[in-house]
């Protein structure tokens, strides 16, 4: 017997609208996806602290920090990356009914899996960031040493290396880390938040 049949939802007595209205701002989510070091975690803290600043309620899930606790049991299979998104996804949606501008840094390499996520949102309430760098300078970047360790096969199903990434076909944004400075990476999603009222 499925879940649905035996599991009834709890209404809370407060609405996203609510939140919203108390926070002073919209909430959504915005979903960088992006190779390993095209600058999704960079992005991501700098946007936050940005909001912050600004007095505006955000919270970055970062897939580093989420595979340390939530999501220990996952590896990188694309089972699992499956499972790995889905998860997330979920927690988004209860940070956005929360009230917050949700900034989730996730490869989140295959399209299915994003889209699957973009489904469970209303229009205007996802907000796709693909983080786009070659993967010759992420490689040249390795921020942590995994595309020398992919290189020499210490690690399987590197993303890029020995795993796919599938680009986002029609994202809302589009930054271009390996030839935009941050600064201006920031100020482009800033633009869209302000120009679709979301702040
Ligand atoms: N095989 C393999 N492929 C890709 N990445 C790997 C792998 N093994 C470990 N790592 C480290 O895990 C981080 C990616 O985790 P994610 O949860 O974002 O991955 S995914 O969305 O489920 O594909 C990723 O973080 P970022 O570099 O910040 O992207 C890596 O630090
Ligand atoms: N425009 C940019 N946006 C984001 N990161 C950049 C940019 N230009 C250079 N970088 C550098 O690239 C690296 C990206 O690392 P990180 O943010 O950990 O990537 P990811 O989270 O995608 O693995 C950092 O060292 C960062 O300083």
């Amino acid at each position: 017997m499925s879940n649905n049949k035996v599991i009834q939802w709890h209404f809370s007595k407060i609405t996203k609208t609510d939140r919203q209205r108390m926070n002073g701002h919209k909430s959504c989510v915005i979903w960088f996806t992006g190779l390993s070091g095209s600058g999704k975690s960079t992005l991501a803290t700098e946007l936050e602290a940005a909001l912050f600043n600004m007095g505006i309620r955000s919270y970055v899930l970062d897939g580093d920090n989420i595979r340390h606790g939530l999501n220990k049991n996952l590896g990188f299979s694309s089972e699992d990356r499956k499972e790995n998104i889905r998860r997330i996804g979920e927690v988004s949606k209860l940070f956005v009914d929360a009230g917050l501008i949700t900034l989730s840094a996730f490869i989140s390499p295959y399209r299915e899996d994003r889209e699957n996520v973009r489904a469970l949102f209303s229009t205007n309430e996802f907000v796709e960031v693909y983080v786009k760098c070659s993967i010759e300078e992420c490689e040249r970047r390795d921020p942590k040493g995994l595309y020398a360790k992919a290189r020499n096969g210490y690690i399987k199903e590197f993303t890029g290396i020995t795993a796919p990434y599938e680009e986002p076909v029609k994202p809302e944004i589009i930054v271009e880390t390996d030839t935009q400075s941050i600064e201006d990476c920031i100020q482009s999603i800033m633009n869209f938040l302000k120009n679709n009222e979301l702040i």
